[in-house]
């Protein structure tokens, strides 16, 4: 069976104390689900996250990283950086990265190198925009992000690997894809996986839906058989309704 997970993506949101205080009601809440929880705070809240969520199971992840090791890119952070601050898993890929900070699918590439390099897991996010939607494009847009990122990969690299289907449209606008439109996004991205990498690798890495997930619409989502579970930007900020989600399998 595929790992179920629940990532909590807080964007640019929570500053110190603010961070403090939903870690410490997230540390509250009883987990019924076997699902993987992760949280990724924002850079400066990493370190702190870590020390803090010690002794729980839930993870703390990034939300990015550059693909350099180090040099002259003022501003950035990378893989062997998140590594220093105990993280093991980095977002990749998210359609705020590419839509507000320029990162295209050969940049993508090369972040994907950099943190498979450094031992780290990957969630990479991909998704349309409306007009792709609209026009019956999104497959052939879902297909082409995927391949182009990622289709210069061994299959070995896939344990390492969750992807994370987020339609832009559906992204902190209330408006969910419904529960068929994600199961057949997904099931379409499991193809594209087996006819490059076989069934094998297909069936065993978990895609994750991301666009409005609420804790009422989470169970109908998560009911479908190729979802795994969610990534989690709104809801995400809130202990009671994150629990509430991770908790719907
Ligand atoms: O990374 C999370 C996604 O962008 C979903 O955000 P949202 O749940 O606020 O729509």
């Amino acid at each position: 069976m595929r790992q179920q997970i629940v990532a909590g993506n807080w964007k640019m949101n929570n500053d110190l104390a603010q961070t403090e205080s939903l870690l410490a009601d997230l540390k509250s809440k009883t987990q019924t689900s076997n699902a993987e929880v992760m949280v990724a705070p924002t850079f400066t809240n990493l370190y702190h996250a870590n020390q803090a969520l010690k002794n729980s199971k839930i993870e703390v992840i990034a939300q990015n990283m550059h693909f350099a090791a180090n040099g002259a890119y003022t501003g950035e952070i990378s893989a062997s950086m998140l590594k220093s601050v105990g993280v093991k898993t980095v977002i990749l890929g998210h359609s705020e990265r590419r839509e507000y900070f320029n990162e295209t699918d050969e940049i993508l590439a090369k972040k994907v190198d950099a943190a498979l390099a450094n031992d780290l897991r990957i969630i990479f996010c991909f998704g349309e925009v409306l007009a792709d939607r609209k026009s019956g494009n999104h497959e052939n847009v879902v297909g082409t992000q995927i391949k182009n990122a990622l289709f210069h990969l061994e299959a070995a690299a896939f344990k390492n690997i969750v992807l994370a289907y987020e339609p832009v449209w559906a992204i902190g606008t209330g408006e969910t894809a419904s529960p068929e439109q994600a199961q057949d996004m997904h099931a379409f991205i499991r193809k594209t996986l087996s006819n490059k990498y076989g069934a094998d690798v297909a069936n065993s890495v978990s895609i994750l839906y991301g666009g409005s997930v609420k804790p009422n619409n989470a169970q109908e989502i998560f009911g479908k058989p190729d979802v795994d579970g969610g990534l989690i930007g709104g809801a995400a900020l809130n202990a009671d309704d994150f629990f509430a989600i991770v908790n719907a399998f």
